[in-house]
């Protein structure tokens, strides 16, 4: 595996559980928060693993705002880059998992390897923008369902990345 960056932006505590499950899967050693980053800490690592958890209505956790402009400056050509966003289907069936959507657009753009993506069917909900071709782009965790679920998904989701990083 190549040098992997896990980082997360996550207001009360679940999005960055959900990146620690992650890193411990993968192996991982850095996990970082993006309130407390700069574009010079994304040097040296060819892998980012990108997570957030949806507020609003569908939008970016909060820190993630000005950690997309920092995304922004990176040079994406030869990263790749894998997502994962955390949401609660129950009270936002229309925008579950929305926030990953911004993510996307800003790596996208960049013109990142992208990796992980999710068949959606698999989850229940209605509608959200972080759904392109009936896959959502990166792991979708519904809060609402069961943890052992959650934790199932995290393992075959790490795993579909793993021999891609
Ligand atoms: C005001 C508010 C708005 C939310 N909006 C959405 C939403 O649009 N879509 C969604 O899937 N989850 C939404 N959520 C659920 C959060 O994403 C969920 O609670 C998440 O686990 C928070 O993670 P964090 O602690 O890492 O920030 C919302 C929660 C709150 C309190």
């Amino acid at each position: 595996m190549k040098n992997t960056l896990i980082v997360f932006g996550s207001t009360t505590g679940n999005c960055e559980d959900y990146a620690h499950r992650i890193a411990k899967q993968l192996g991982v050693a850095d996990v970082k928060n993006i309130a407390d980053m700069t574009a010079a800490d994304f040097d040296n690592y060819d892998n980012l693993i990108l997570g957030t958890s949806t507020w609003g209505a569908g939008d970016v956790q909060d820190d993630w705002y000005s950690g997309i402009e920092l995304l922004k400056k990176l040079d994406m050509s030869n990263r790749t880059v894998a997502l994962f966003g955390c949401g609660e289907s129950g009270s936002f069936p229309d925008t579950f998992c929305g926030g990953m959507s911004a993510l996307y657009e800003a790596v996208a753009e960049q013109g990142a390897h992208l990796i992980g993506q999710v068949d959606a069917s698999t989850y229940d909900y209605a509608d959200s923008a972080s759904v392109v071709d009936g896959k959502f782009v990166g792991l979708a965790i519904d809060i609402d369902e069961d943890d052992d679920k959650i934790n199932d998904r995290i393992a075959q989701w790490t795993g579909q990345i793993a021999s891609l990083l």
